[in-house]
């Protein structure tokens, strides 16, 4: 796709593997998977590696599920110094915040602009209001998510799947500083929501930000559903009113 690097580079042999899991070449495969489930059309979305020392980056504003492994950048982790840039491509404008995710610890970071996200964040502000977080609790799916950083294993299906949602910005790469607030507010979370954008999900390795990415979005679009015949994500709201309360009484199906 891409203007190349010149092929005697000392850098060339960091995307150049017969390896299907090596980052340059699963970023490229990943994405062509992505395509298919309405993640990174348009361009929109994209997938960050981390390997050790070197961090894998897509190019910005290219079809994502025809990219080639001789279009990533490489960065070294430490440094945050640029080892490989292809020539006449920009780094994915998401850097930072694949790098947000990065630094606390992720070995891989997904942004997709599915529709049922950017749907769950609407509904959340006609319904909860501008601050609220999407929750949701007794779904089978919730037992994909971890209990969070340090903590060992998943959710369990009573526990209840908490998702912060931030407010989108004009510029991609402006949305760090709210990324990273929330991801201080609410250490526990795998995945941040983008107002009217899309999801960042963030895993410790490229399979568990897969297969979490895949069960958020197997969540977020049955909770879309869920709310078109009006059955409810939570079986209660923390700190209701006492008219919250008194709909519960009588069973009527709104979300909380
Ligand atoms: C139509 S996509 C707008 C930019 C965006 O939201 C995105 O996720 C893609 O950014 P990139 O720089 O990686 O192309
Ligand atoms: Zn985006």
């Amino acid at each position: 796709m891409a203007e190349l690097t010149p092929p005697d580079s000392p850098h060339e042999h960091l995307i150049q593997s017969p390896d299907p899991n090596h980052p340059a070449n699963l970023i490229c495969e990943l994405c062509r998977k992505f395509y298919t489930l309405g993640w990174v059309t348009g361009t929109g979305g994209g997938t960050s590696i981390r390997n050790n020392d070197h961090i894998f980056i897509a190019p910005s504003g290219v079809q994502k599920e025809l990219m080639d492994p001789k279009d990533m950048f490489v960065m070294c982790a430490q440094k945050r110094e640029y080892l490989r840039k292809p020539n006449f491509l920009k780094p994915s404008a998401c850097t930072p915040l694949f790098l947000a995710a990065f630094d606390r610890g992720a070995g891989c970071c997904i942004h997709t602009h599915s529709q049922w996200a950017v749907l769950v964040t609407l509904l959340v502000e006609r319904e909860l209001g501008p601050q609220a977080c999407f929750e949701i609790e007794q779904i089978e799916q919730i037992k994909g998510i971890p209990k969070g950083r340090g903590k060992s294993g998943n959710l369990g299906y009573y526990d209840r799947l908490r998702i912060p949602i931030i407010e989108n910005t004009a510029h991609e790469e402006d949305l760090t500083d709210s990324l990273e607030e929330a991801m201080e507010k609410y250490p526990d979370a795998y995945a941040i929501l983008v107002r009217r954008h899309g999801i960042y999900v963030w895993g410790d390795n490229v399979h568990k930000a897969k297969t979490q990415c895949e069960s958020i979005d197997y969540i977020l679009q049955l909770a879309v559903e869920m709310h078109k015949i009006g059955l409810p994500w939570t079986k209660s709201r923390p700190q209701r009113t006492w008219f919250g309360r008194f709909l519960d009484g009588l069973q009527r199906p709104l979300i909380y």
